[in-house]
């Protein structure tokens, strides 16, 4: 199963309009891939959070100007793709309106298979903590010949999201992110990690650019459940990281080793 990461480039001189127009066109370039992973947000920046209002879309009917267009690239390419997240807007319970940063996933039919509301948001009291409303329940997407598990961005930080996932069978955990140059270290060492401790595939694809002031730290990484690096972006360039995956190696590595058999603690 080939899976590449395409570490999309955003800066605040390319419009979202044309920026949703070239990402479609680099996923069609991938149809040698199985699965096409984006990164976080890459519509309007992931720490432009003075625009994620008015960039704000629905991710089904009208409006949903990214689902479409990522619903046709996954069409044409023949791929699965996780679309990686847009601003999402939605209808709250008392007819207000809410946001959320949410994933999405298509099937190679560019049927949308699966949304994700990003759990715990980024920001401590501002930014996406203050403008988003919170995802409260952990996603797994059943694909031919594996199952993926959803996370994104500062997710990488909470351990418990990923063991869930685990637990409801998830052996390629896919985190889209916009995770910035200046925590780097913390980005491709928590990648590894969980591989490691959950001994299933990672699939971490960052941006680009600066976007908001903020440079990226890109360092796209494909990680196996040995905790080796197949591919990694060496620096935070707009590139393609591909590498091939064997869904059945995530068994050998659990049997072999069986450290998931050993848990305790719920
Ligand atoms: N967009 C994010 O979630 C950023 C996360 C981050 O910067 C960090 O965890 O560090």
């Amino acid at each position: 199963m080939r899976a590449s990461l395409i570490q999309i480039g955003v800066n605040q001189d390319e419009t979202v309009e044309a920026r949703r127009a070239r990402v479609a066109a680099l996923v069609r370039e991938q149809s040698a891939a199985d699965l096409v992973v984006l990164p976080e947000l890459w519509t309007v920046g992931a720490f432009a959070v003075d625009s994620f209002r008015a960039e704000a879309e629905p991710v089904r009917g009208p409006g949903a100007r990214t689902a479409e267009a990522m619903s046709e690239a996954a069409r044409e390419a023949r791929v699965w793709l996780h679309a990686g997240s847009v601003v999402e807007r939605a209808t709250g319970e008392s007819g207000e309106t809410v946001l959320y940063n949410t994933a999405l996933v298509f099937s190679p039919d560019g049927d949308l298979a699966a949304t994700y509301r990003k759990i715990h948001r980024f920001g401590f009291d501002r930014g996406e903590a203050a403008l988003m409303s919170a995802g409260t329940a952990p996603v797994t997407v059943p694909l031919p010949d594996t199952t993926l598990g959803l996370a994104t961005c500062y997710d990488l930080r909470f351990p418990e999201l990923f063991r869930a996932l685990t637990r409801d069978g998830a052996e390629l955990l896919v985190v889209p992110a916009g995770w910035p140059a200046r925590r780097a270290a913390h980005w491709s060492l928590l990648a590894r990690a969980r591989a490691v401790e959950n001994q299933s595939y990672v699939l971490a694809c960052g941006t680009a650019g600066t976007h908001a002031g903020v440079p990226q730290a890109g360092r796209s990484v494909i990680v196996d459940p040995w905790g080796e690096t197949l591919a990694e972006a060496e620096d935070a360039e707009e590139r393609v990281v591909t590498a091939d995956l064997d869904p059945a190696y995530v068994a050998k590595v659990r049997a072999d080793f069986p450290v998931l058999r050993d848990r305790v603690l719920p």
